[in-house]
């Protein structure tokens, strides 16, 4: 339905977009997730047509609508777009917010009226017509928006952030909203967050962005049990990261010897990096690990538990390794956990990657460096 390739968005010397190319399909949620700064909503607001590309092409139903030899203004584009902020007008009615793209498009009053009690009743808010937007709540007012977004019937609805202003609460609901709509009305979603629960929950393809450009295009399984990067693994989701020596290299594992002599096996992430002697990383997602007794005989890496978390439905564990590590783990509420106590951290070797601690560039990245690129500073 949508088709990117080799766009380019610079602005001076910066070049906020830079060689991407992805395909959406119609009827999927795609979602464009990365740090602030990434490109983003850049993206967005030239598949839109809010910008214009400095390089590429962007394709929308076999047409193109933004290349070298010509551009298709926004109106004529027939997407929806639904931005960060609400953008709706506070002076006005409900009814009238969710008139406006129709009134620009010259529509009866009937059928106006027919489309605003249609979306109303879609998004939840059936009868609210003549609310004021002052009287709204900030989830009323996310809704409208979306109200307004799908209205004129859009093929292609393009959200920007769209529940970074609601409470945790109303954002879950809401995600679980938009996708019972989507799937309902078979809508196609462009999505922009920088929230990973938010593109595992919802997306059926995720294209993670950093610095402007693609860095993977996957599925959310695939892309948090196959991450192929160190900074992907650790953008989205949690990863417990424990640096050792490699000890041994096979074809699909590696073996890694820690500062207290454990040793741990675990699948080999870019085997060409990692030579025996080298330093490597063993990272294994909180909920993968097993925790048990000291006494129990299981083989891994004894812990301390500092501190206990209850959580409610789970626990989490601050646990500390004899050369002074600290990780959090996530455990079940069937046992008591005490601070204090001595565990072993048993880590499957199915779930546990070695990395070396090289970046897929080449250049040695520290956990400083790391973070900043999280937080898109680089
Ligand atoms: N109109 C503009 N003029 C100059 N630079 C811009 C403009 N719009 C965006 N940029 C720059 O382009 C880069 C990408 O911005 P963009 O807003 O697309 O990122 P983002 O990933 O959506 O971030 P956020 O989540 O913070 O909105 C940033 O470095 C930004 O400063």
């Amino acid at each position: 339905m949508l088709r990117l390739r080799n766009v380019e968005k610079a602005f001076g010397d910066v070049r906020a977009v830079n060689d991407v190319s992805f395909d959406v399909h119609e009827g999927e949620i795609l979602t464009l997730l990365g740090p602030s700064g990434c490109g983003k909503s850049t993206t967005l607001r030239l598949v839109m047509g809010l910008e214009r590309a400095t390089g590429g092409q962007i394709e929308y139903q076999g047409k193109v609508l933004d290349s070298d030899d010509g551009f298709v203004p926004p109106h004529k584009r027939s997407m929806g777009m639904v931005f960060q902020s609400y953008a709706i007008w506070p002076h006005m009615t409900v009814a009238k917010n969710i008139a406006y793209p129709l009134k620009l498009r010259k529509r009866p009053k009937k059928e106006i009226d027919a489309a605003i009690e249609r979306v109303l009743a879609l998004v939840g808010m059936e009868g609210m017509q003549d609310r004021p937007g002052t009287k709204l709540s900030g989830g009323q007012m996310q809704r409208v928006a979306l109200a307004r977004a799908l209205v004129y019937e859009p093929k292609l609805l393009l959200l920007d952030e769209p529940f970074s202003n609601l409470d945790a609460q109303l954002r879950e609901h809401m995600r679980a909203e938009v996708k019972s709509l989507q799937r309902r009305l078979g809508l196609t979603v462009l999505f922009v967050t920088h929230d990973q629960t938010e593109a595992l929950s919802m997306s059926n393809s995720i294209v993670l962005m950093r610095t402007g450009r693609i860095i993977q295009v996957a599925d959310p399984k695939t892309m948090y049990n196959e991450p192929t990067e160190q900074f992907v693994r650790d953008f989205v989701g949690h990863t417990i990261i424990l640096a050792g020596e490699l000890v041994g290299v096979g074809e699909q594992t590696a073996r890694v010897r820690f500062p207290s002599g454990d040793e741990v096996s675990g699948q080999i992430r870019h085997r060409e990096t990692l030579e025996v002697g080298n330093r490597a990383e063993v990272a294994i997602r909180p909920e993968k690990v097993q925790i048990h007794p000291c006494d129990s005989g299981a083989s891994g890496v004894p812990a301390e538990v500092e501190v206990v978390l209850f959580i409610g439905n789970h626990y989490e564990l601050q646990l500390k390794t004899s050369w002074g590590l600290e990780f959090l783990v996530v455990v079940g509420v069937e046992r008591e956990w005490h601070e204090g106590e001595r565990v072993i951290v048993e880590l499957p070797p199915e779930w546990t990657q070695v990395w070396s601690v090289t970046d897929i560039d080449g250049t040695e990245q520290s956990s400083a460096q790391r973070q900043a690129a999280m937080e898109g500073v680089v």
